[in-house]
């Protein structure tokens, strides 16, 4: 078979990422879909498109249209139109800004109301963004796990910075959504960050004995 024939068969997927300005969404698809984080903050006006093709266990292809959706549409005529037919929406919020937390139940209502005639719901995905940021969290873990309780969501915390379970909150999701189960293994695998410390080597220079002493004692440790 060849790959454009393979290509055709592969499933796609709807997949929504909403949430207030800042929260990190184009970054937590850039990151899912492009391995990459930049440091500026560039304001997406409407909507952003990424693709990205996953496979998921059974060998089954699947590819995810990621909308990443400006956290400016809120209160604007297009946001539904955008959310619609949706098949997985991850709510996304920044762990060190509670307001974006609070505003999470107005991005959920909205989520809910444009796909309240569809025979499906989507799978929708809680979020908790810049982990890496840690010491400066505002938003107790308890307060997410309680909205995700509250309303039956998958729950995630994630940071797009270090890209720390970026790739498995977007394939718990699509899992989710072809009622695929992933087991403990393959959720690890797909949470753990390849992290390497730099070492510093002391840039002093090695002192040098002038004619050491010999020694006639060899050490083997
Ligand atoms: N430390 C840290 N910073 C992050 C993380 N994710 C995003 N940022 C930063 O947060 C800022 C906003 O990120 P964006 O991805 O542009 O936010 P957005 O939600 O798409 O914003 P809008 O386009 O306004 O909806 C940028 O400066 C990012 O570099 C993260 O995980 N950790």
């Amino acid at each position: 078979m060849s790959d454009s024939e393979e290509d055709s068969q592969d499933k796609q997927l709807k997949i929504v990422v909403i949430g207030d300005g800042a929260s990190g969404k184009t970054s937590l698809a850039t990151r899912f879909a492009q391995e990459a984080f930049g440091k500026q903050y560039k304001q997406t006006i409407g909507l952003d498109f990424f693709l990205k093709r996953i496979t998921l266990p059974g060998n089954l292809n699947v590819t995810l249209q990621v909308w990443d959706i400006g956290g400016q549409t809120i209160g604007g005529k297009m946001l539904d139109k955008y959310v619609y037919g949706a098949q997985g929406v991850l709510l996304v919020y920044d762990i060190t800004n509670f307001q974006s937390f609070k505003n999470l139940e107005d991005w959920y209502g909205m989520v809910k109301k444009a796909n309240e005639e569809c025979d499906v719901q989507p799978v929708v995905s809680l979020v908790g963004n810049k982990i890496d940021l840690e010491h400066m969290r505002t938003v107790k873990a308890d307060k997410h796990q309680r909205f995700c309780q509250e309303n039956s969501l998958i729950s995630q915390f994630v940071s797009a910075k270090s890209g720390d379970s970026v790739f498995l909150a977007f394939q718990r999701v699509a899992a989710e959504i072809l009622g695929v189960k992933l087991n403990k293994a393959e959720m690890e695998q797909s949470q753990c960050v390849v992290k390497a410390d730099i070492v510093n080597y002391s840039q002093e220079p090695v002192a040098r004995t002038v004619n050491p002493p010999r020694s006639s004692i060899c050490v083997v440790q």
